[in-house]
């Protein structure tokens, strides 16, 4: 039995709907229990207690408990939940099973990196296209992928079946990048550039800024660091700072 069985015992067979009505805050961390689902199976766990998975993903077991439930997976005292099981659940509900393509708009230093990404297919997602203006950069290949103009977007995302477009161009030009997808059909779209996109209601935005991370992070060095001095000034001892789990870039 696998060292990480603890309380929980494998649920019965429970259907889970396609798409269950789940807060947000859920959604975001089923991605991480899934990238730490796949950890453990790949270290040979066939189970997992709601603990050793809390501490995989970085989050509070009574979390892992009550957003498992959603899915219809309940643990027991015993024997853990079914590695195998959950991850088929997890991608199940994130729609997984499918695999999904991507077309990443500014094929500069960050389309570039994200391009030769060799992460992505394992987790369900294919960068068929690269999109550009420079005329030095459209025609040429990127790992085998065209880099087309703007102007022939529409044409793109329909014959790549485009189900998400990535916005990794500089921010000046993101909104009008972000109106091109949406006019070319694309429902979904992670922006990388520093801005404020405006999409219709029934288009998902995730924006990740890495400077507003780093600008959180800060904020918490800016605060050890404070309270460290103001322990020595007081002639205390430091406050120990408390372990707080790790947040989601996005
Ligand atoms: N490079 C990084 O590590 C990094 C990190 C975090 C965020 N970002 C953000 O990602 C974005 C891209 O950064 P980068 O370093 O790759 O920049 P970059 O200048 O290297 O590349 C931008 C690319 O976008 C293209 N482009 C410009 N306008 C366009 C348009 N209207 N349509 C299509 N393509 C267009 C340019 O020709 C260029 O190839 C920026 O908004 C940046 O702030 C970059």
């Amino acid at each position: 039995m696998s060292q990480f069985a603890g309380r929980d015992a494998v649920a019965p067979a429970v259907m889970v709907p396609d798409f269950p009505d789940l807060p947000e805050a859920t959604v975001s961390r089923l991605p991480e229990y899934l990238r730490a689902l796949h950890q453990l199976a790949q270290l040979g766990h066939d189970t997992v207690s709601s603990e050793a998975l809390a501490t995989a993903a970085g989050v509070k077991s009574a979390k892992v408990r009550k957003d498992l439930s959603q899915l219809g997976s309940y643990g027991t005292r015993g024997v853990g939940y079914d590695v195998d099981r959950l991850v088929q659940q997890i991608e199940q509900v994130l729609g997984l099973s499918q695999r999904r393509n991507v077309a990443v708009i500014g094929a500069g230093n960050l389309g570039h990196a994200l391009a030769g990404y060799a992460g992505f297919p394992s987790r369900g997602f294919r960068i068929s296209a690269l999109v550009d203006v420079e005329p030095a950069r459209v025609g040429e290949r990127l790992y085998g992928i065209p880099i087309t103009h703007l102007d022939d977007l529409a044409a793109t995302v329909a014959a790549e079946k485009i189900a998400i477009g990535v916005i990794a161009t500089p921010a000046g030009a993101a909104q009008q990048v972000a109106d091109r997808l949406v006019g070319a059909g694309v429902k979904c779209i992670l922006n990388f550039a520093p801005c404020v996109l405006s999409v219709p209601t029934d288009v998902d935005v995730r924006s990740v800024d890495l400077a507003i991370e780093l600008q959180i992070l800060s904020f918490h060095e800016h605060r050890r660091t404070r309270s460290a001095l103001d322990g020595v000034t007081d002639g205390a001892v430091p406050h120990p700072v408390s372990h707080t789990p790790a947040r989601k870039v996005v």
